[in-house]
């Protein structure tokens, strides 16, 4: 079985294509990987999943860790079987779902400790609980113990976060070891600041890495400043390992950091929207519960070969969604998920082309267009 590689395939301005190989497949770049929180993609099977044209999804530690916790998992044969899922996972690894979701939190040099969310039960996480986790899950893609500072907040208060990361990215990588086939991305943090992104970025390489993860942003910094932070924090990283922005985004977001050097990306929002009723399309975003689709015969996107848009009305999908049925929330989140993937497929041939900008271009026209 081979190790984890990066195969850079093409580049146009700071874009890149290319394919990352992994023992559990090949992921090709650049990648948007869908959330599968509590071991499920919500409203999705696994093969509608991979159907979608998803090489990679997410699994999230602190889910995991509090129900059924990473000892059953493991037990039972860990998280790929456990969801019948056989591509490349890659798991978080906690820190930012604990400090966003859990009570009564406690942060120290040695870790996090907080409550659940769910029964109030007192658990603890440090970079190396944090790698047993992930290991006993069977994550292909393990992702440091980092903390990520709520913005807005003052440079100190940032370069000290920052700097405890960096602590936490070299235990981390100590408690990781030496897993063959198996991958570690450091996480850089540093706020908006290009001087501590710098820093933390040498730390990160210092340490060594087979990735790296942008961190700290789509915190509600907003677009420009996150594409401002963008124009120079991927150059930071080394050119040849892939290059993670985490928790973005809507389709213009994706596009952005493409186009500034990042290669995969992840966001709970096509499958979240879904459910919601936002659907996204190459044309700007449909409201499905909006009572103008009512006697609307047409798909949600003519050119769509999703099994929502080749089978079912917008009326069909309006009467679903407001009838409160599932399958509103099964149909809409494929739908998501299969164009987020067409978003990436098309970049990906784009970059190869050389034609990323004339793509992007006509990206930002189709949008323009008023009602869809
Ligand atoms: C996914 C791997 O990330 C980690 O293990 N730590 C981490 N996760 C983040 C998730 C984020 N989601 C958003 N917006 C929706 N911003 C995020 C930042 C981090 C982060 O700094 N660090
Ligand atoms: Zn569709």
């Amino acid at each position: 079985m081979g190790g984890f590689s990066f195969e850079k395939l093409g580049q146009d301005g700071k874009a890149r294509t290319g394919v990352i190989h992994t023992p559990k497949g090949d992921i090709r770049t650049p990648a948007f990987m869908p959330v599968g929180t509590a071991a499920t993609v919500k409203a999705m099977m696994p093969e509608s999943v991979a159907a979608t044209g998803a090489e990679i999804l997410l699994g999230n530690t602190y889910h995991l860790m509090l129900r059924p916790t990473a000892e059953r998992i493991n037990n039972l044969g860990g998280l790929h079987k456990f969801m019948n899922w056989s591509k490349p996972i890659l798991t978080d690894s906690g820190g930012f779902q604990v400090m966003s979701l859990a009570g009564l939190r406690k942060l120290t040099e040695e870790g996090v400790t907080f409550q659940s969310h769910i029964d109030g039960s007192k658990h603890h996480l440090t970079p190396e609980r944090s790698m047993e986790i992930q290991r006993l899950l069977g994550s292909d893609i393990v992702m440091c113990f980092d903390e990520c500072p709520a913005l807005p907040a003052d440079r100190d208060r940032i370069a000290e976060s920052m700097r405890l990361s960096m602590r936490w990215a070299q235990r981390s990588r100590d408690a990781f070891g030496d897993r063959l086939g198996y991958a570690l991305f450091g996480i850089q943090q540093g706020g908006l600041e290009q001087d501590f992104r710098e820093e933390s970025a040498e730390a990160l390489k210092s340490i060594g890495f087979d990735g790296y993860a942008i961190g700290g942003l789509a915190v509600g910094e907003g677009q420009d400043a996150m594409f401002g932070c963008l124009d120079f924090a991927p150059d930071q990283l080394p050119e040849d390992k892939p290059r993670y922005l985490m928790g973005v985004g809507k389709p213009d977001d994706i596009v952005g950091a493409v186009k500034r050097g990042v290669d995969m990306m992840d966001c709970v929002l096509p499958s979240r929207s879904g459910r919601t009723g936002q659907v996204f399309t190459r044309r700007g975003v449909i409201n499905i519960k909006n009572a103008r689709h009512a006697d609307d015969p047409r798909p949600l996107d003519e050119h769509c070969t999703c099994p929502a848009c080749r089978n079912y009305s917008r009326a069909y999908l309006h009467h679903v969604f407001r009838s409160n049925e599932m399958i509103a929330g099964m149909l809409l989140t494929w739908h998501n998920l299969h164009y987020f993937q067409e978003i990436m497929q098309g970049m990906r041939d784009a970059i190869a082309a050389g034609t990323f900008d004339a793509w992007e271009a006509d990206f930002h026209a189709m949008r323009a267009q008023g009602d869809i």
